[in-house]
């Protein structure tokens, strides 16, 4: 019997359940192929002590679920492709980015319907610049309150009435069977989502082509190229999602790509905007150009005063 393929993963609830669906997926296709969880406690924005150059790379740092790969306890790791950086280790990469979940936004609040119900003066809750930005744009009657942690943390909050209501992302809710939480999928025009978010993608040592040809049934081209351009968008923002910077990429009926792109100011006085089509082979042209229409209308310094504080 050959040997089981281990999942590193976060055990967050979340991450738990996007680790079991790819168990699950890669178990269907490959019958009689083991596929086992590697559970890691530690939080996942918790940089571990492991300078990469002990690996090979300079000055960076690795994530606990990368060392587990680069060490071989583990053979990939299943991230939030909106989590994920843009640049790996040395000796890791992204293999595959499977079909996306609904990307939008999530309105969630236990006495209203929708934001536009919300009256003046209610309390949101969202650690996010981007849904921030265009949250305050929009409504500058409401009351944007910082909320951090999980879901089910933020959920219990909301619950407790700190919050008259919380955004979150509509994939993870419908991911945990917390659909009935939504109460309005926001229209992704109305809060432009995170790059990558919906998507989940697999990280796996580079030279691991046989686990690569393993994860191939999981991989899902179109998602692949709208997280593409979303991504590099990103890239050329130097944006993570810590940021105002919002990107989503579709396809139009033309069937070409049409990447939408925003970076705002906190506070909402100011969002800058810009969108461009691109057939998908050009998806990373696509990103950078969208990028730097941003960058010609002022996106630098608005990133610059929010990384500066
Ligand atoms: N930053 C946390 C995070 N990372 C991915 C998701 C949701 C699922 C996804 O985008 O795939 C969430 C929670 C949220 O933003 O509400």
């Amino acid at each position: 019997m050959s040997r089981p393929l281990i999942i590193a993963t976060r055990e967050s609830p979340l991450a738990m359940w996007q680790a079991e669906f790819v168990r699950d997926a890669l178990c269907k296709a490959h019958p009689g192929l083991q596929v086992e969880l590697l559970g890691m406690t530690s939080r996942g924005d918790q940089l571990l002590d492991v300078p990469l150059s002990k690996v090979g790379g300079k000055g960076l740092f690795v994530k606990e679920l990368e060392t587990a790969l680069l060490d071989g306890s583990a053979d990939i790791a299943v991230h939030s492709m909106k989590d994920v950086p843009m640049e790996f280790p040395e000796g890791l990469s992204l293999g595959v980015i499977c079909e996306r979940e609904d990307p939008s936004d999530a309105f969630v609040s236990n006495h209203f319907d929708s934001l536009e119900a919300l009256p003046a003066g209610s309390v949101v809750g969202t650690s996010s610049l981007r849904r921030e930005c265009q949250l305050r744009a929009q409504r500058p009657d409401l009351s944007v309150k910082f909320l951090r942690g999980n879901v089910q943390t933020r959920l219990r909050k909301l619950d407790e009435g700190q919050y008259d209501a919380i955004i979150l992302a509509t994939a993870g809710l419908l991911r945990l069977e917390m659909a009935s939480r939504i109460r309005q999928r926001i229209p992704v025009g109305v809060s432009l989502p995170a790059g990558g978010q919906g998507a989940v993608g697999i990280e796996l040592r580079s030279d691991d082509s046989s686990t690569l040809e393993r994860l191939q049934v999981l991989h899902h081209l179109a998602t692949a190229q709208r997280v593409t351009a979303e991504r590099a968008l990103n890239r050329r923002l130097e944006g993570g999602c810590q940021v105002p910077i919002a990107c989503y990429a579709e396809f139009n009926q033309a069937g070409d790509l049409w990447l939408r792109g925003l970076v705002g100011q906190p506070d909402g006085s100011r969002l800058l905007r810009a969108e461009a089509t691109a057939p998908a082979s050009d998806a990373e042209a696509l990103g950078i150009s969208v990028a730097e229409d941003l960058l010609a209308q002022g996106a630098g310094e608005i990133l610059a005063e929010v990384y500066g504080r």
